[in-house]
Formats: structure tokens, C-alpha cells, sequence
């Protein structure tokens, strides 16, 4: 690895070295006393688990059941042991890589030390390291020295930062050592921007800069709300932030957290960086398949690739239906056909039961539109059927009652007349028969108020004679409405990623389904799909407490891909972070067998430089799949084609749609020569997937075959 100057003062550094040498001792201390402990609770449990199988031979169920408890003990001991075993073993290479100076009021100056989990010396209670979510810990990633402030439970503590010191420490050795004024930054920063990025997005804790520490540790009430352009870390601030907030929250949020992506590919791409924060127990789904599962919608449906593909090639029917779903109108017309079913779905009528009024046509109305108004329709619906139910009971037993009665008074006159009895045995049957088919007919008139369908409802709502991904969101939202749509976990902070594309309808399901009001939405405008107004812009009319933070530095790219991809925005231009690098290179309206020989070329050279994950772009599905039978001749390179697929390998070929929130150390842009204004904002994500460098080829009049 690069070494880097170790700058300090000769004292300072033997007093640096000195506490590594320290903190990596008790390091290894720990771990022993750990895989003692994980042993010892094994032993036990063996131990245990004998007695028990002998004093219950005979009895099968004792042993079951101690089975059952037993696991759950094992389980939970080794979890803790396990878990701390494989921080302290992370922490034993890498225990810390910052350190901050300061004084409180009146107080001598401390400093301590940051980790990405913390230590404490059990003997003498020294924090040898604090965990990077203490709340203390944000001095470290404050912008500068001087007055400051941190949050703690008690409230807030003010402070004198006096010094901020950056360490890179590998395999327990002290590389490099770095006093900063300002933000976290300089060489650590760019040496990590400049590495390969690997096949799935890593932690950034080491480098966390102060516009993006500020929303990791924004307070969790409320709706956090960040537009930031491509790059600049918003898939990683919101995962940041879960860590942040389980690890400050863990009592209310373990387990509670739901992260929706926009698409599987993206979920398996972001996977590792929670467990390598140390959190589990996170739920993760795209909203497509999460709502799907909740309307219980097992038929065909226009989604997807296919959609998106028909999106962008223009299909202009499409693009219509699909903003006019996205309109605040259309949310406006689905309330209103709530109110129309709620008014017609049922006919208000009297409800007999033989003679007996079981309940007249105000009273049903009454209970449908009034008094159980806070429920959703088909809820009082069941209500209803219930409430019928109960009543007909009643009057049932009035009239079996009767029945009995008149039997046995019959039954007495007859034994007093002494006339045979056996008669009237067969009448009684039948009576009660009679009733009992009279009350199933009576029930019957009400037997389908608990199956209210909202996909009727929905119904008018149909533009094709099928659905698509557009209708998802408001069928779901119409189902709530209507039916009261439950999750089956509960969720206590929901974290939203690419959420440009989100409509308010996704929005309000969301918020109504969970029921949550802590919420990291992040998303960037320019990226949009289907050009047009996200709502993310502004959703002080759906939440409370809604915080909007606006990031336009962008920490992905070099500066000549920044520039290059700031050709294709109007406006919110990126701010680059001056890493230099090669020149964005284009070739232009070159012939299909040249451009494919240029690729090729171009991946070779990629490869040359050192580059590990190569991603050639495109438009859409169909020049990825022609370019990729022509590129696979020449060269080895997974086709992309589904949303679903795994990203395994390390060159592909796919749409640019499928590539939103990935990045690869090089990105070649293939495309038709259309020079096509529209096209800007694919353009802008192809451009923005680079890190070290960027190809463009343009390709003219391709016929393929
Ligand atoms: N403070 C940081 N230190 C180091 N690397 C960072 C930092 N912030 C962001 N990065 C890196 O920049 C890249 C982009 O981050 P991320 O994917 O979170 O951005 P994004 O805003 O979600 O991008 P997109 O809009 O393209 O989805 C990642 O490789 C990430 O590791």
C-alpha cells in the first residue's frame, strides 16, 4: 500500500505508537478472552444439553421443549460472543483512524480516538476507542478547529476542538498520520477516491466529509430529504445513517428498519456495507416487489425492463398514462372514486330476517358512511357483516327458543292426553331444519359484504387492457384506502434510495401503510427516468417535519468526467472534488464494425491502466443485446438483460437504465449517433458511472443483423 509521510513531531509519534502498541495489546487480549468465553458457553451447553437428554429419555416433549429454549440460548450467548469476536478481529488490523482534541469549559483537553466500533479497557475504563457513532464522535468530522459543539443525551456540549489527527493504520501498523485543520480530506480521501471501486459499495466511515455527516446524524424524527447529484454519497449517507441510527436508537429500531432500492440488482449491490458496519436485521425490498406481495397481485403486468424500455423509445401512449399516474389530479380522482364506492359499492337497503328487521337502509348507511368513518371501507364492511351476523344470531335464538317452547308444550298436553308422543319428535326436527335453512338464505344477502374487491374500484382506472408499473403505486394506495393495507413487520424508520422516481402516490402509500414518521429519503432529480417534476422536491404537503438538504459536490468521479458530465445538465451542475485523471476520450459517428473493434480496444486498455470493473452502457435493450453478440466474439462480457440479474464478473453490457446508483472504475458509452436533445438525462447517468475514466462512441446508421 502507499506509504505516507508521517508527519508528526518524533515525540508525538512514539506517543502515537506507543498507544497503538497499547490498543492493539488489549486488542489481542480481548480476542482471547472472547474465543475462551465462546468456548466455555459451548462446554456448558454440551454439558447441559447431556443431563437433560438423560433425565428425559422417556419423555419426548420435555426434550423438544428443551430443545427449543436451549437453541434459543445457544443462539443468543454465541451471537454476542461471535459478534464481538469479528469486531475485535476487524479492529485488530484497523483499530482506529481518527483522533480529536478537545476542551470542554473549565476542563483539561482529551482526545480520543475513532473506530469504526469502540473499546472500552475493562480494568481502568479507558475508552481506548470510540465508536464513529457516538455522538461525540462527530467532532472528528467537523469542518474545522475551534468552537464546537456535539449532542449528548443531557444535551448539547460545548467545546474547544483544539486538533483533528487521521491515521492510516493496516494489518496493526501505523502508515501514515496526518494532522488536518478542515474537513476530513486531503491525501486519505483522495487515496480511496482513487482505488478500484470492487464489486459492491463499501463504508465510507474513514472519510465521512462534514455536508455528509450532518444528515447521517440528523435527529431521527422527522423526514430527512436529500437531492444530491450523482456521486455525491447519497446511497452511502442513507446507509450511514440506518448505522447511525440503530446504533444510537438500537431498542426501537432493531429489526424496524425497512430500506426499499429501486431494483434487486441495486439491493445486491449495496448488501455489504451494513454487515460490514457491524448491523443486521435490516429488512431491504424494492417497492415493486413489496407492493405487489401487499395487493396479493398475481397477474400479468407491463414492469420492468419492458416498461422502462418502452419509456425511453418513446411510446408516447405510454409516457402519457404513466405522468398523468404521476399527477397530483389523478391522485384527486382516486379519492374520489374512494368516495364513489364507498357510496354505491353497496346498496343501502333493509336487511329482513323472516319478519324481523335485522337493520333498515339508514342504519346500514349510517354505519357505512358515518360512524366507523375512520376505518377503511371494507373494514366496516366487515363490521357490518358482523354486527348482521350477531343480530340474526339473536333472532335466531328467539325463534328456536320459540320452537322449543311450543314443543314441549305440545309434548306435555299430549302426555297428559296420553297420546303418542313420537309425532311430535319428527315436527320439532323439521321446524328447526327450517329455520336453520332460513337463517343460512338470510345470511347470504349479507355474506359478501367482508369481500369487497378494490380492483373493481381500480378498474375505470385501466388505460390499456393491462396493467402496467404505473398502476402499482396507486392500486396499492386505492387498496388502502379501501381495505387497510398492513405490513407485516412494523417499521419505525424507512429509508427510500433513488426516490427521484417515487410518485406522491408512492409517497402517501408508504407513509399511511407503515405508519412511520421517521424517514432518509435521498434521490437525485437529474436522474429521472421519464423527464419531468419529482416530487421529491418538495414534500412538505405528504410529511411533517420534512428537512431538505441539497448536495451538489460529487466525490465519485475525476474532475475531466465531472466536467464532461456537466454538458448534460441545465442546471444543479456538479461541484467536482479536483481528483485529476485521464482525459474523457470520444469517437464519433464511427462505423459498427469500428466502433465494436473500439471497445474492445478501449477495455484492453482499461485493463492496462489498471482498471478492475468496466461497464459498457447503453441506451437501451436492444443495441445491448445486438452489441453484445457482436463484442462477445472478441471479448469476454456478461449481458446485463434483467433487473434481477447478479452482478458477477468484472465487464458488462447493459442499459443505462439498469445501471442507475452502480459505478465501475470505466464506462464505456455506446450508442447510436441520434444527437438527440432529449437523451441528456441518459447521457448524464452513463457519464456519471465512471470513476477513473470514460469513453465515448457514437456509432452511425446501424443495421444490425
Ligand atoms: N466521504 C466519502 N469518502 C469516500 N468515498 C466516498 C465519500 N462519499 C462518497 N464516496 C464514494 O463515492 C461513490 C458514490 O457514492 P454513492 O453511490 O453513495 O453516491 P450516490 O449519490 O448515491 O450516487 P448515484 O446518484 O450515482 O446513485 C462511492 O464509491 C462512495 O464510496
Amino acid at each position: 500500500m502507499k506509504e505516507f509521510n508521517l508527519e508528526l513531531p518524533q515525540n508525538e509519534l512514539v506517543l502515537e505508537e506507543a498507544y497503538l502498541a497499547r490498543v492493539i495489546g488489549y486488542i489481542q487480549e480481548e480476542i482471547l478472552r472472547n474465543t475462551q468465553k465462546k468456548r466455555q458457553v459451548y462446554d456448558e451447553i454440551i454439558e447441559y444439553r447431556k443431563g437433560q437428554l438423560d433425565e428425559y429419555r422417556s419423555d419426548e416433549d420435555k426434550q423438544i421443549d428443551y430443545f427449543d429454549h436451549e437453541r434459543y440460548v445457544q443462539e443468543e450467548s454465541f451471537k454476542s460472543v461471535e459478534k464481538r469476536l469479528t469486531e475485535l478481529t476487524e479492529l485488530a488490523g484497523t483499530p482506529y483512524f481518527g483522533k480529536v482534541l478537545f476542551r470542554e469549559k473549565g476542563a483539561e483537553e482529551e482526545g480520543i480516538y475513532i473506530g469504526k466500533y469502540g473499546l472500552v479497557d475493562e480494568e481502568s475504563y479507558d475508552p481506548l476507542i470510540i465508536d464513529w457513532r457516538a455522538p461525540i464522535a462527530s467532532l472528528f468530522y467537523k469542518g474545522s478547529l475551534g468552537r464546537d459543539k456535539y449532542q449528548a443525551p443531557l444535551g448539547d456540549v460545548e467545546v474547544d476542538i483544539t486538533k483533528r489527527r487521521q491515521f492510516l493504520i493496516r494489518d496493526a501498523e501505523l502508515h501514515g498520520v496526518f494532522d488536518t485543520e478542515s474537513d476530513v480530506r486531503d491525501e486519505i480521501l483522495l487515496e480511496v477516491l482513487s482505488s478500484n471501486v470492487g464489486k459492491k459499495l463499501k463504508d465510507i466511515i474513514m472519510t465521512i466529509q462534514e455536508e455528509q455527516d450532518k444528515i447521517i446524524r440528523d435527529r431521527r424524527e422527522g423526514v430527512v430529504v436529500v437531492n444530491g447529484v450523482a456521486g455525491s454519497g447519497k446511497t452511502s449517507i442513507a446507509l450511514h445513517r440506518t448505522a447511525y441510527l440503530l446504533y444510537n436508537h438500537r431498542k426501537l429500531l432493531e429489526n424496524k428498519v425497512l430500506i426499499l432500492g429501486p431494483n434487486n440488482m441495486f439491493m445486491d449491490y449495496i448488501a455489504q456495507v451494513l454487515p460490514s458496519l457491524g448491523e443486521g436485521g435490516v429488512h431491504n425490498n424494492t417497492f415493486k416487489d413489496l407492493a405487489l406481495s401487499l395487493l396479493n397481485y398475481h397477474g400479468p403486468i407491463f414492469m420492468g425492463e419492458d416498461y422502462t424500455e418502452a419509456l425511453i423509445s418513446g411510446d408516447e401512449e405510454l409516457m402519457e398514462d404513466t405522468r398523468k399516474k404521476r399527477s397530483a389530479a389523478f391522485q384527486e380522482a382516486l379519492e374520489q372514486q374512494v368516495d364513489i364506492t364507498e357510496r354505491t359499492y353497496f346498496e343501502f337497503r333493509e336487511i329482513r330476517f323472516q319478519e324481523v328487521v335485522l337493520m333498515d337502509a339508514e342504519e346500514m348507511e349510517r354505519i357505512l358512511l358515518r360512524d366507523f368513518k375512520h376505518m377503511p371501507f371494507f373494514k366496516r364492511a366487515e363490521r357490518l357483516k358482523r354486527m348482521l351476523a350477531k343480530r340474526l344470531k339473536d333472532a335466531r335464538d328467539v325463534k328456536r327458543l320459540a320452537i322449543d317452547k311450543k314443543y314441549e308444550e305440545l309434548r306435555k298436553k299430549m302426555k297428559a292426553s296420553g297420546e303418542d308422543t313420537s309425532e311430535w319428535r319428527n315436527m320439532r326436527r323439521t321446524d328447526i331444519r327450517r329455520l336453520m335453512a332460513q337463517v343460512s338464505l338470510a345470511r347470504d344477502t349479507f355474506r359478501e359484504f367482508a369481500q369487497g374487491d378494490y380492483f373493481n374500484a381500480y378498474v375505470p382506472f385501466k388505460t390499456f387492457d393491462f396493467l402496467t408499473e404505473a398502476d402499482i403505486a396507486p392500486m396499492l394506495y386505492l387498496k388502502h384506502r379501501l381495505h387497510g393495507v398492513k405490513l407485516p413487520f412494523t417499521v419505525q424508520h424507512l429509508v427510500l434510495d433513488e426516490a427521484q422516481e417515487y410518485s406522491l402516490l408512492h409517497f402517501k402509500a408508504l407513509k399511511e401503510i407503515t405508519g412511520c414518521t421517521s424517514m432518509t429519503i435521498v434521490g437525485d432529480v437529474n436522474q429521472m427516468i421519464l423527464a419531468g417534476e419529482s416530487p421529491m422536491k418538495d414534500l412538505s404537503s405528504v410529511f411533517d417535519q420534512v428537512r431538505p438538504y441539497h448536495l451538489t459536490r460529487s466525490y465519485r468521479s475525476t474532475f475531466e468526467i465531472m466536467d464532461f458530465a456537466n454538458r448534460f445538465l441545465k442546471e444543479n451542475k456538479i461541484v467536482p472534488l479536483v481528483r485529476n485523471g485521464k482525459p474523457v476520450t470520444e469517437h464519433l459517428e464511427v462505423d459498427l464494425d469500428a466502433a465494436v473493434d473500439l471497445i474492445a480496444q478501449t477495455v484492453e486498455n482499461y485493463r492496462r491502466d489498471n482498471l478492475d470493473t468496466v461497464g459498457i452502457l447503453t441506451r437501451d435493450m436492444e443495441t445491448t443485446r445486438q452489441l453484445h453478440r457482436l463484442l462477445r466474439k472478441k471479448i469476454n462480457v456478461k449481458l446485463i438483460d434483467s433487473e434481477d440479474a447478479l452482478l458477477k464478473g468484472d465487464l458488462y453490457i447493459m442499459p443505462a437504465y439498469f445501471a442507475k446508483g452502480l459505478e465501475f472504475d470505466g464506462v464505456i458509452m455506446a450508442e447510436k449517433a441520434s444527437g438527440d436533445a432529449e437523451e441528456s438525462l441518459i447521457h448524464y447517468i452513463m457519464a456519471t458511472r465512471a470513476l477513473h475514466e470514460l469513453t465515448r462512441i457514437t456509432f452511425r446508421d446501424l443495421h444490425f443483423y
